[in-house]
């Protein structure tokens, strides 16, 4: 007897119900199952060969070819009826797959006390930055260079103040590598440009590890405060790719070159002491005090009269402006086409397969 509509709703609300994660391959058929009993024969288009998820799902439901409708609903009741009903992890959306749970990730602005605060809002991630992020922060500092805040500060949300880029933004691009890499090359000098250009003193706030560009970009802040639990690691090389954000001009001048090799080129990982030690860090605190003493630190210097703190910047900045954005779009065009090699693409693979999930 055939699977009925009402058959089919329940063993998707079971799915719902599971306990145990069934696993990557039995939630791969059952997403061409419900796709093909829906959709019928497969009709998106291929996914790009590095959109190793999209690809699996793509490959899953072609490979149902021209099944029919009431056959997908059949097997996929008489599937989930199979599975043990002490399996874990359900999922949303679409019935059987792991779809990305909306959370509210981001960033956050808030304006208040003199301050404006861009909190990375993804701790489930450790903060990763995506390719939306980095517009979203474009678009902050520049709401940020006018309105009536002093200063701007960044912190994280979560245990981590940020690892980086994340390293989805390009295995997850649709048109495939080369399309991710122009796209990004673009992105990123549009970003950094953002943080030359930053007319009021800006702080970060490292409320815990940093990784890559959230790390290079610190030689862009005014002033950085850390916890001591913070550390700046700028794995680059283990990642077949190059410094961002100015760093390779910035970097050097901070700490010198010696010091500065070993972070860029090395990836040797910073405690917070360390970092002060070497310049990239303005004062570190206990965990225990860290918010408490920085934002009192923070309010205070927010009340300092705002056109002179500008125009100090200003004096500061100018001089380096035009050697900042030579550097930025060298940085750029080299890392478009690092994105492309061997080296970094089995970097970003490996990361993306420790734990794949579907
Ligand atoms: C416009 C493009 C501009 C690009 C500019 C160039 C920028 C370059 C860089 O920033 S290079 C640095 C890139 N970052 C990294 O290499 C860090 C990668 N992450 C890690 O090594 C680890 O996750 C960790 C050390 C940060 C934390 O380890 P751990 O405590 O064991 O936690 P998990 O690994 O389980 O992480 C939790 C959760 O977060 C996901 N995640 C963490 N970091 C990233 C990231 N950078 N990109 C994508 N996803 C990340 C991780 O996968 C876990 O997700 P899951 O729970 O598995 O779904």
């Amino acid at each position: 007897m055939e699977a009925s509509q009402k058959d089919f709703e329940n063993a998707m609300n079971q799915v719902k119900l599971l306990k145990k994660d069934p696993g990557n391959e039995v939630k791969l058929k059952l997403y061409a199952l419900y796709k093909q009993a829906t959709e019928g024969p497969c009709n998106m288009p291929k996914p790009g060969v590095f959109d190793f998820i999209n690809k699996a799902k793509w490959d899953a439901w072609n490979a149902l070819g021209s099944l029919p409708k009431e056959t997908a609903r059949q097997n996929y009741v008489d599937l989930v009826s199979s599975l043990s009903p002490s399996s874990e992890a359900s999922s949303q959306g679409e019935p059987g797959v792991h779809e990305k749970v909306p959370e509210s990730e981001g960033i956050v602005v808030t304006s208040e006390d003199g301050i404006t605060k861009i909190t990375f809002n993804r701790p489930t991630k450790k903060n990763a930055i995506t390719f939306q992020m980095y517009n979203q922060i474009i678009e902050a500092l520049k709401t940020a260079s006018t309105d009536n805040s002093a200063i701007t500060v960044f912190t994280g949300n979560g245990d981590y103040y940020s690892s980086g880029n994340d390293l989805t933004n390009f295995t997850s691009a649709a048109g495939g590598m080369e399309e991710a890499a122009k796209t990004g090359a673009v992105v990123l000098r549009n970003f950094v440009n953002s943080f030359i250009d930053f007319p009021k003193p800006l702080i970060a706030v490292v409320n815990g590890p940093a990784v890559g560009i959230s790390v290079t970009l610190l030689g862009m802040f005014d002033a950085v405060y850390a916890s001591d639990k913070a550390t700046f690691h700028t794995p680059f090389s283990s990642l077949g790719q190059t410094p961002e954000a100015c760093s390779s001009y910035t970097f050097p001048k901070i700490m010198g070159p010696a010091k500065a090799t070993e972070m860029l080129i090395f990836g040797k990982k910073l405690t917070a002491k360390e970092a002060w030690a070497q310049g990239l860090v303005t004062e570190v605190f206990p965990e225990s005090t860290f918010q408490q003493e920085v934002w009192t630190k923070l309010k205070r210097y927010a009340k300092l009269p705002p056109n002179a703190m500008r125009i100090s910047k200003e004096l500061i900045r100018k001089s380096e402006k035009e050697k900042l954005y030579a550097v930025n779009a060298e940085e750029c065009t080299t890392l478009q086409s690092k994105w492309l090699t061997e080296e970094c693409i089995n970097a970003i693979m490996s990361f993306v397969s420790r734990k794949a999930k579907l």
